[in-house]
């Protein structure tokens, strides 16, 4: 489980998170809701420990964050990282050099899942690929949790269906996974727990498919009690 407790952030003085806490778990998926600038990226920076936290704590399977910790958590950023000039096999092999938890096939099946032709160079990637190779980096690793920063933004309907596919499939099983995003629509329906945010803390955590059962509620119906009141 990853725990986040009464977690404060500032940059200079201005305070992103005031009072933050929230868990996700293992075979669940967690989506992170918030307007643009609400510190979504933050957090999941603080939880992979890249930035400093001024307050509050972090677990992750019950204890702090430490050099085996990233063994089991990936974070997949909201922009591919690799170099441009790269075909997507140099940049599978780049990770498989990298990270002792590289799983060979599962980035084959995740290949063969998005369609993506090894051969291409990043470069020449649309977006919907770039961020499906961004995500097949990620996937691939033999990791229990995985955090990823709005992997639908800014791409179209049809990729976006694809990725939403992967959340569904023996891919994703099993892991934790925490995804931020600030548009719900489009994967509604395969979110188990929903964390709202709003003005540095945690306005509402609710469980999708309880609020679905007991209240007969869709996430955004929440949303819209929780924002427009
Ligand atoms: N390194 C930094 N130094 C100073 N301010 C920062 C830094 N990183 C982020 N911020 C500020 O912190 C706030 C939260 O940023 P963050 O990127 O976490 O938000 P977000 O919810 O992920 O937004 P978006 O949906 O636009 O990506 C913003 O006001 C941003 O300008």
């Amino acid at each position: 489980m990853i725990e986040v407790k009464e977690v404060e952030k500032k940059f200079g003085r201005k305070k992103i998170l005031k009072d933050v806490s929230f868990t996700a778990n293992k075979g669940e998926i967690t989506c992170l809701i918030g307007i643009n600038g609400v510190g979504k990226t933050t957090l999941l920076n603080a939880i992979m420990a890249l930035t400093p936290i001024n307050n509050g704590e972090i677990l992750i399977d019950g204890e702090p964050v430490k050099e085996k910790t990233f063994e089991k958590i990936s974070l997949i950023p909201d922009a591919l990282t690799m170099i441009p000039n790269m075909t997507i096999e140099e940049a599978m092999e780049f990770m498989n050099d990298f990270y002792t938890s590289w799983n060979r096939e599962r980035a084959e099946e995740l290949l063969g899942f998005f369609r993506l032709n090894k051969n291409d160079r990043i470069s020449s990637l649309s977006k919907g690929n770039t961020a499906k190779v961004n995500l097949l980096l990620g996937l691939a690793l033999d990791v229990d949790y995985v955090l990823m920063d709005e992997p639908f933004s800014g791409i179209d309907m049809f990729s976006r269906e694809e990725i939403a596919n992967v959340f569904t499939s023996h891919l994703i099983e099993n892991r934790g996974v925490i995804i931020t995003t600030h548009e719900v629509n489009d994967i509604e329906h395969l979110i188990d727990k929903v964390v709202l945010l709003d003005d540095g803390m945690v306005t509402k955590e609710f469980d999708a498919e309880k609020a679905r059962e007991d209240d007969g509620m869709s996430v955004i119906d929440v949303m819209r009690e929780v924002y427009q009141g």
